[in-house]
């Protein structure tokens, strides 16, 4: 699903009105009904007490609809204007009024802290303050608003993205934004939803389909992508039923030292269940016996060294090579990476302490061929790209990187984010239980072993995200979020293959039904 930036909103409501000759007043009307709707349908005509707090643009215009569709249903209704500018926007004025003709009052108008509503724990507060709008500071006396929100415990629903949270920054002052327990976006969720910086905000959130033009979202070009079923079910390779092994290439998992022989069984194994032909680890001897013993789909080849990877010696030209799980950073391995690196032709998936070696040696990071994938936990990225001030200034560094060394790379996290040519894919699978140790040398496996079958680097690095995540979503619901291991996410692999041909993905947004 395409990501709008907040001009591309804008350029989309503007599309729209023109495309399907509305104007801009029934293109609110529209939105206000779908959230009312979606409120509608969950309330069952309750009367929990509801306080709309409404600025003077069309987010406030959004919850004067709202307003008038609850008030004309019967719901127990309080609406306040935050009176934070003379300006006013037209269809806010024209809601205004229409609103005051049902009523037959106008909405308390708040100017300043002083003498606010009182809010119970159990009433609901809907939060139309500000929108995608927001151009400035958030004032003193309406932050006082918004702590007053926080203080009555009261649920809070946000329209469109929670008060005070700008789309494109972090904000400087936590309490300048809404916390919202529900916010109900138009169209697209938003980037902020997606970033451990800001996705506090929002408890949960949701996209509800106000019917921007299908022309407009389709020819529109996107900076940020959600990624979901319905876009990595396209990349999905049939097999043939003559196929053989050989048409699934050799992948060589290259790492491991004393103690840290696992990290290359995780990711061997992974890169074998995600579906590579064949797959060989380069380890140290220490590694030989137990990984023959508890992997023995996988060929061995070791290095001289007992205890950790001196001296790479290869006798095949692998289709593919993860490198890095396990691999310590001793010195004489830091010598055989760069030598590697020096001859090696085949395509990179690079993890772990391959990047803490790599990290801030820029003539090792030019060695790196085009398209090698780099998947990052956040320490490691901070190796590569340095410290950020916040998430937005992190992604623009990641941006810089990639495309500096022309190569991929994946911010492993909650929402992990594949940063390519200036795009960014916000990956949807995944779970807390992913939190534990060896969790990325699967994913490093997993990426391998699709690259190794055929997908492209980026196909590969998109896909494999999704199936990690989704095969930690599957597997947790045997095991629960604490005993989840990064052995259940490979036996988890399976699963998420499967699953891509079961239930199709929700509706990417939601269309909310008509009942008014
Ligand atoms: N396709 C869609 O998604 C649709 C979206 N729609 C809705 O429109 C919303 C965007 O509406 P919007 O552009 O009128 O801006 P909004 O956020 O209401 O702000 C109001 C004004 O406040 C001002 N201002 C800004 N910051 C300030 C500050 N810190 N302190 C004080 N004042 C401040 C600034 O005006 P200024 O005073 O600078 O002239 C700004 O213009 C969007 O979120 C959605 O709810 C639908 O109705 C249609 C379809
Ligand atoms: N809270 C979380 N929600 C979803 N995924 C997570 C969460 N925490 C970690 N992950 C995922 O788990 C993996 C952890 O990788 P990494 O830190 O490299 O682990 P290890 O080094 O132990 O193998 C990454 O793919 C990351 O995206
Ligand atoms: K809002």
């Amino acid at each position: 699903m395409k990501l709008f930036s907040k001009e591309q909103i804008y350029q989309g409501d503007a599309f729209t009105v023109k495309a399907q000759n509305i104007t801009s007043t029934e293109l609110m009307e529209r939105v206000g009904i779908q959230i009312f709707n979606w409120l509608h349908i969950r309330m069952q005509g309750a009367q929990v007490p509801i306080h709309i707090f409404c600025g003077i643009g069309n987010n406030g215009g959004d919850g004067l609809v709202v307003a008038r569709h609850l008030v004309e249903h019967g719901y127990n209704v309080k609406t306040y204007i935050i009176n934070y500018s003379k300006t006013r926007s037209k269809d806010f004025l024209i809601n205004y009024e229409a609103l005051k003709n049902t009523t037959k009052e106008w909405p308390t108008m708040l100017d300043n802290s002083d003498h606010l509503p009182e809010i119970h724990p159990n009433d609901i507060i809907i939060d139309a303050v500000f929108g995608i709008g927001l151009n400035r500071e958030v004032d003193a006396w309406v932050i006082d608003i918004f702590n007053h929100f926080r203080a009555s415990k009261a649920f809070v629903f946000s329209v469109d993205i929670p008060s005070g949270l700008d789309t494109d920054k972090v904000p400087e002052n936590p309490e300048s934004v809404v916390n919202a327990g529900y916010t109900l976006s138009f169209q697209t969720p938003k980037l902020v939803f997606f970033l451990p910086d800001t996705e506090k905000y929002t408890v949960q959130w949701e996209a509800i389909n106000i019917g921007i033009d299908e022309a407009y979202i389709k020819s529109t070009e996107t900076q940020v992508e959600l990624i979901g079923k319905n876009e990595v079910l396209p990349m999905y390779q049939p097999r043939g039923k003559f196929s053989h092994k050989g048409n699934f290439g050799h992948a060589l998992i290259l790492g491991g030292s004393y103690g840290k022989i696992g990290a290359v069984t995780l990711a061997s194994k992974a890169a074998l269940s995600a579906g590579a032909g064949k797959v060989s680890c380069y380890v140290p001897q220490c590694g030989y016996i137990p990984l023959q013993t508890s992997f023995p789909e996988a060929m061995v080849v070791t290095d001289h060294s007992e205890i950790q990877i001196t001296d790479v010696q290869l006798d095949f030209t692998p289709t593919v090579v993860g490198l890095g799980p396990g691999m310590g950073t001793h010195e004489n391995t830091k010598a055989a990476l760069k030598s590697f690196l020096a001859t090696n032709k085949s395509p990179l998936v690079v993890d772990a302490d391959a990047l803490n070696i790599l990290a801030g040696d820029d003539s090792l990071l030019k060695l790196l061929p085009e398209l090698s994938v780099l998947t990052p936990h956040p320490k490691e990225l901070e190796r590569l790209i340095g410290k950020w001030t916040d998430d937005f200034d992190k992604l623009k560094k990641a941006k810089n990187f990639a495309k500096l060394y022309k190569v991929i790379l994946i911010i492993k996290g909650a929402h992990t984010i594949t940063v390519f040519n200036d795009k960014l894919y916000v990956n949807t699978t995944g779970n807390p239980g992913l939190a534990t140790a060896g969790s990325g040398d699967v994913l490093t496996g997993v990426i391998t072993g699709l690259i190794a079958q055929g997908f492209d680097a980026v196909q590969a690095s998109l896909f494999g995200v999704y199936l990690h995540g989704k095969s930690a979503d599957l597997k947790v619901e045997e095991t629960g979020y604490q005993s989840l291991i990064a052995s259940h996410v490979i036996e988890g692999i399976a699963l998420a293959y499967l699953d891509l041909f079961k239930e199709p993905e929700r509706p990417e947004i939601e269309e909310v039904e008509d009942k008014k």
